[in-house]
């Protein structure tokens, strides 16, 4: 039976700015008058995050657990994203696979990840450089679920990736039962709608470069992602950034050791836009060093026609997206699947 979740609960948020000095910065920046024209257009403020803690979401005190899941329910709804903490990734593989990245990236060399340069439409591990489309960022892209993929000849790092892949899943899984419950419905909704047993993910690993290195200030233009969410955790803080739903862009400052949960588009589409993706880009015009992130987008499975609940469609909130498998979103930009680009606008109907 589903939940029932008190309303009126605070949100909690972890410290808007690093505890350690951050590597990208805003202080140079001079708040802009108009017709300035040195006013810097990457600027966003360092407004709060909500932290959740995932612990709390299952916790046995019924009060710490209803109060939990309403704080899950407002970042939801109020802000699409959340740092989650207190999660169960113990540390030693959360360092374990930051460097097991790192050590890819500067260890393999280009002749070897020149393999996994695009071949064709159902590559499963892509590597590439983006620094010619006006992008500063390296990246390496696998299949992750249901089948897990990895180049062959990095066994150590393989295998701390697969156990990092596992570990990050049961954490998915935890929270489409929360969020679930924070829709009022019962707590295997999402992992029914999505088919999660079955759900494509694709795991990204971003290098971003010095600002020295770097050709222009963008790391990663401006997107949303599909999906039912996306898990970020990064070595250091570097410029990623995310417009608010009050239309500002925030710096993200991820917590030691948390992760940044975003909503992804396909979560949108099911509750007819009541939890939204959001916009967000990186930018590495400020940084001194190197940045490194693994992104996880936890898909439904490829064959799940997705569509708005009918839950969610009245005659006071009409069918705002058309439906589509997963596999056709993914492949409505004329993208192949691992590369898990957004097609929101090509499902919106209002
Ligand atoms: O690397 C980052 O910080 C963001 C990457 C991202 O947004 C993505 O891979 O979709
Ligand atoms: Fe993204």
């Amino acid at each position: 039976m589903a939940e029932t979740i008190p309303f009126a609960s605070q949100l909690h948020f972890s410290e808007p700015k690093p505890k350690v000095a951050p590597v990208y910065s805003n202080a140079s920046s001079q708040f802009s008058v108009e017709g300035n024209h040195h006013a810097d257009p990457y600027l966003a403020s360092d407004d709060e995050i909500p932290s959740i803690d995932y612990s709390l979401l299952f916790c046995e005190d019924t009060d710490q657990r209803l109060h939990a899941l309403e704080c899950l329910r407002q970042a939801c709804q109020e802000y699409g994203f959340f740092y989650l903490v207190n999660h169960t990734i113990p540390d030693k593989v959360f360092d374990g696979v930051l460097k097991g990245v790192s050590d890819f990236f500067d260890q393999t060399t280009l002749e070897e990840k020149m393999i996994y340069r695009k071949k064709c439409s159902s590559d499963k591990i892509r590597w590439d450089l983006n620094s010619s489309a006006g992008e500063n960022r390296e990246y390496l892209k696998v299949v992750a679920h249901p089948q897990y993929y990895f180049p062959p000849d990095s066994p150590g790092f393989s295998k701390i990736l697969e156990e990092y892949g596992k570990e990050m899943r049961k954490i998915v899984i935890g929270l489409a039962r929360a969020v679930s419950k924070t829709l009022g419905f019962e707590e295997h909704f999402i992992e029914k709608a999505f088919n999660l047993k079955s759900g494509f993910d694709v795991m990204a690993m971003n290098l971003y470069p010095p600002n020295a290195k770097s050709k222009g200030a963008i790391g990663l233009s401006e997107h949303t992602d599909p999906s039912f969410l996306i898990t970020l955790v990064q070595d250091i803080d570097g410029g990623f950034q995310i417009l608010s739903h009050k239309g500002n862009w925030i710096n993200v400052y991820i917590p030691h050791h948390a992760i940044l949960i975003q909503l992804g588009d396909h979560l949108e589409i099911l509750t007819n836009g009541k939890y939204k993706s959001h916009i967000h880009k990186v930018i590495v015009g400020n940084n001194k060093v190197q940045r490194i992130s693994i992104v996880g987008i936890h898909g439904p499975s490829l064959d799940k026609f997705i569509r708005p609940s009918n839950e969610f469609v009245d005659e006071e909130h009409p069918q705002k997206y058309c439906g589509m498998t997963y596999k056709e979103s993914l492949k409505a930009n004329g993208d192949d699947e691992v590369d898990v680009q957004s097609s929101l606008e090509q499902v919106r109907l209002v």
